[in-house]
């Protein structure tokens, strides 16, 4: 229970003359944290929507375990969504809220009612509810809550509610569309990390879209980068980090916005970046070097910069500089703030990066294959 893959192949939307999903392949394994993360409007919601069978595809399957689900309706596909809007019932109690599901399926029409249901129902229907919503509401911290209406609860407390209203269905996999996008920055990062332990805890498949990359990073098994209807990239956090597959995967990952610096790789294959030779080896042509915050230092030689500004945010103290050969592009360095910082000085800097953590990216944005050149001995 609660451990189906789900695969999507072939995977085709548009809306009008608009085509919002194309060709989509996906496999979220059985268990897994999956990311489905991009910008606004990129498909994501409506690719989570053709999971859920809220929306159907123009063409492709989408299979959950070893059914394929696609004409099937959203209740036969035995999947828990949770939206960023909790849709807690108001006038019901936190107790009743996560029964609701149980209640649906375990008893008829009439038992349901709240006189006659009492009267006609089983008892052991009812103690077996009662039980699976104590287990629920046990999990996620809320058996204190459970005689409240939502009206009478935080933010993060309704959120919980509904994680627990889709815990007791026992689902294939859970869906969950920006589900902690009302809340605030502390209430979410907290919600962050009980969501990511709820994960553990259930080893249950979770498809999970935000267009938060942090969220996507600090959570998941596997991250799906989409751009404009299409997965640009799939894989862990850190091969999104330490390997973007193209130039837009690595804009889009890490904070600060990794640095890019205009790159020349002469018909020798040596990559020159502001005019100043590297270590580095690739095919020729114009490239784009990528270099993130933590892997520049300053040094005796390489780019020259001025130092515009220094802020310290926390542990982290962040330097920008301007490159002196193009007035026009700054480059952020980071540094531990707990240490000295490096320079006071603001003019005749040199950036030096570390080339195994350096990305070149060609003309067409894809990822290039670099060398480090070995240093001849004097
Ligand atoms: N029912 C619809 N009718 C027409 N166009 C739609 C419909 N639903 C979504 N779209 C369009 O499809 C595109 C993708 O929307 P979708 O909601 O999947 O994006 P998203 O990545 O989830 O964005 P967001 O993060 O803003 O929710 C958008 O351009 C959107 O305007």
């Amino acid at each position: 229970m609660s451990r189906q893959s789900v695969v999507l192949s072939g995977i085709s939307k548009s809306f009008g003359q608009t085509q919002v999903l194309q060709d989509i392949d996906l496999t979220v394994r059985e268990g897994e944290f999956l990311s489905l993360v991009g910008m606004s409007g990129c498909g994501k919601s409506t690719l989570l929507r053709i999971i859920a069978g809220l929306e159907s595809p123009d063409s492709g399957m989408v299979s959950i375990g070893d059914s394929d689900v696609t004409t099937r309706d959203p209740s036969d596909r035995n999947l828990a969504m949770v939206f960023q809007s909790y849709a807690l019932y108001p006038h019901m109690t936190v107790r009743q809220n996560i029964a609701t599901p149980l209640r649906m399926r375990q008893l008829t029409l009439a038992r349901r009612l709240p006189m006659l249901g009492r009267l006609l129902a089983p008892r052991s229907i009812l103690r077996q509810i009662e039980t699976e919503v104590a287990q629920a509401a046990e999990t996620l911290q809320i058996a204190h809550l459970l005689d409240r209406k939502p009206g009478q609860l935080s933010g993060g407390q309704r959120q919980r509610v509904a994680l627990a209203r889709a815990l007791v269905r026992q689902p294939s996999a859970f869906l969950m569309d920006e589900p902690l996008s009302n809340l605030d920055a502390k209430l979410r990062a907290h919600m962050r990390e009980e969501l990511a332990a709820l994960h553990r805890r259930l080893g249950a498949t979770f498809v999970y879209v935000t267009h938060d990359q942090v969220e996507a990073m600090t959570m998941s098994d596997r991250i799906a980068l989409m751009i404009e209807g299409r997965i640009e990239q799939i894989g862990s956090p850190d091969d999104l980090y330490r390997s973007p597959a193209t130039l837009a995967v690595a804009r889009f990952i890490g904070s600060p916005t990794i640095n890019l610096l205009t790159a020349e790789v002469s018909a020798s294959g040596r990559v020159s970046v502001a005019g100043t030779s590297t270590d580095l080896l690739a095919a020729a042509g114009p490239a784009t070097l990528g270099i993130r915050a933590e892997d520049l230092r300053f040094a005796a030689d390489g780019i020259p910069v001025r130092l515009l500004r220094a802020e310290t945010h926390g542990a982290d103290r962040y330097l920008t500089c301007r490159l002196m050969t193009d007035e026009g592009q700054t480059v952020v360095l980071r540094e531990n703030a707990s240490d000295t910082q490096t320079t006071s000085a603001e003019d005749d800097l040199h950036l030096r990066f570390a080339p195994e953590r350096a990305h070149l990216f060609g003309a067409n944005g894809r990822r290039m294959t670099l060398r480090i050149a070995e240093k001849v001995a004097a």
